[in-house]
């Protein structure tokens, strides 16, 4: 199955622009992946399917709005903020990652795609200012720390669907011992309920409301 099919499986409303976007990001990704490592060579093979559908998860959990600001914190290569701001191109994204190189590849890719909606920022996320809507992450660090580091950059409050504002964190695995430390209400969204894919059987993404 190709990019665009496998995307367009379970988001079968994109523009012909969206879709073009995602078949690019395959050719840009390999060119930069051979200059600056952000991806392993088993992700790039399973781009689609392990980076992509998978940062658009969130999109099963949340429909962002025009005009929310979404932070993705640890984005590395532009996971999960540039597939979710392909498909919400009317949302503002900044993406931040304490490693510059890695920033360097973002801001390519931004550029190659015209995501003028996206602000790549080369800085620790606890240092980052301005308040957000939602903050997604994926693989940067245990929920209680990073619950600390974000919190107080939250907008607290509920979309017009009533969904909350807040953290939208991609995890996979056993999250027991995880969950125990972090004392707050939580909900856990798996993704095998949404993609059928085997990859996604352990997959969920962790909301925690700020409201
Ligand atoms: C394993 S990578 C995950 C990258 C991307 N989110 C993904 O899923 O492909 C973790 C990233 O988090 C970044 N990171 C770790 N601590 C950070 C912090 N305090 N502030 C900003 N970025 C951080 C690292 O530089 C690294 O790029």
């Amino acid at each position: 199955m190709d990019s665009v099919t496998l995307i367009s499986r379970y988001f079968p409303h994109l523009t012909t622009r969206q879709k073009q976007q995602f078949r690019e990001l395959q050719s840009i990704y390999r060119e930069w992946n051979q200059k600056i490592n952000v991806i392993s060579r088993k992700g790039i093979e399973h781009l689609y399917l392990k980076h992509c559908l998978h940062s658009l998860g969130i999109a099963k959990v949340c429909t962002f709005l025009p005009g929310q600001q979404v932070l993705d914190v640890g984005t590395g290569g532009g996971f999960p903020g540039i597939p979710l701001a392909i498909l919400f191109p009317d949302t503002h994204f900044t993406l931040v990652d304490s490693i510059g190189k890695k920033i360097k590849v973002v801001n390519a890719v931004v550029k190659q795609l015209d995501l003028q909606h996206v602000n790549a920022i080369h800085q620790r996320a606890e240092r980052v200012d301005g308040r957000f809507h939602f903050i997604v992450s994926r693989a940067v660090t245990r929920i209680k720390p990073f619950f600390h580091w974000v919190e107080k950059k939250v907008i607290p409050g509920m979309d017009q669907n009533g969904f909350s504002h807040g953290i939208l964190y991609l995890k996979g695995g056993d999250l027991t011992e995880e969950m125990k430390e972090f004392n707050r209400a939580y909900q856990l969204f798996p993704l095998s309920q949404y993609f059928e894919e085997d990859f996604f059987d352990t997959k969920v993404v962790v909301h925690i409301a700020i409201a």
